[in-house]
């Protein structure tokens, strides 16, 4: 008898598991403060963690797709930031089909979109590939009046794109390092994400934040990030007293740090990645 072949993945299907993966492990990571998470919805009325589930399996198709496409065009370039561009608009219709409308990962698809594209052309320079095609301007990208459009323009406030044109600082300056030191201290590995994520809030111009809250809800979220830092991490007792003080600060300001999260995933797809080629 034959043996049985299990089916082989290819690249871009191993990629785009380990970007589904890393988004589920961002949502499932508790407690965030004020995001959705295991415990419940944060400071989102219209978000739940099944709704994130679902989204993030919803752009499996897209992240693959993507990563073809990089494999195609096997260099950084307009033809691929434009055929990236017109994929992750039609992920992001996956997605709002399957969240009936909702924005789920709005952000996440552009981080994490353009460090899978960048994972199969160059995986020993991702960020810095990932740049290089945030720096290229998509000609047919619609310029909606979004939520980071009018932070920018209210408080010239650097956002998402500006975040993936500089090689993404916040995770490879602030989440990365973070994660492997709290690793290093026996932390265990859901306090090590979780200072990771409070690494990047310590400095993130987080627009999802701006928008909601304004500077009064950016410096909360800044201050108190470093403020749980700063008394232990997560892993302490003081840590862990600070960190409840910041969720109920940053509910009470209906500020939720929607970017900080998906540049989570983005240090989780990163962290995995390292370890996997
Ligand atoms: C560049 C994007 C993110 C637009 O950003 P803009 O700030 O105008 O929009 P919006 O308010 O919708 O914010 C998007 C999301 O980014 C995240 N975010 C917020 N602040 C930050 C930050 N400082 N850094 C990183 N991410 C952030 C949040 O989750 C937020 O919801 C993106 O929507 C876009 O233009 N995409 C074009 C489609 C495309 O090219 N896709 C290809 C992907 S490779
Ligand atoms: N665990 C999480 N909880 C909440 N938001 C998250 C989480 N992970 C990632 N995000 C990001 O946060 C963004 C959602 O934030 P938000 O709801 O503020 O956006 P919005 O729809 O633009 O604004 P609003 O809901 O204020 O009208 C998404 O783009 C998503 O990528």
């Amino acid at each position: 008898m034959r043996a049985l072949k299990l089916h082989e993945l290819s690249l871009a299907e191993r990629l785009a598991d380990m970007a589904v993966d890393a988004l589920i492990d961002e949502a499932d990571l508790s407690p965030k403060p004020a995001l959705v998470d295991r415990r419940g919805n944060g400071a989102h009325s219209d978000l739940h963690l099944g709704l994130m589930h679902a989204s993030a399996l919803s752009l499996w198709p897209m992240f693959k797709e993507m990563a073809e496409a990089a494999i195609e065009f096997g260099e950084v370039g307009l033809p691929l930031r434009e055929a990236l561009g017109r994929i992750g608009r039609e992920g992001e219709q996956a997605m709002l089909v399957t969240t009936n409308g909702v924005n789920t990962h709005r952000g996440a698809i552009w981080a994490l979109g353009l460090l899978t594209a960048a994972a199969a052309l160059e995986p020993r320079a991702i960020a810095l590939t990932a740049a290089r095609l945030a720096l290229l301007n998509d000609r047919f990208a619609p310029q909606p009046m979004s939520h980071g459009a009018q932070v920018a323009q209210r408080y010239g406030a650097r956002g998402a794109r500006e975040e993936a044109q500089l090689g993404f600082p916040s995770v490879m300056q602030r989440g990365l390092p973070q994660l492997r030191k709290s690793r290093q201290q026996n932390t265990g590995e859901q306090n090590a994400r979780l200072d990771a994520l409070l690494a990047i809030m310590t400095d993130l111009a987080d627009t999802c934040v701006l928008y909601r809250a304004g500077i009064e809800g950016l410096g909360a979220m800044q201050k108190g990030a470093q403020a749980v830092l700063d008394a232990g991490g997560s892993a302490s007792l003081a840590g862990r007293r600070s960190l409840h003080e910041l969720d109920n600060q940053l509910l009470a300001l209906n500020a939720s740090p929607g970017g900080a999260a998906d540049l989570l995933a983005a240090c989780l797809f990163i962290d995995r990645l390292d370890g996997a080629f």
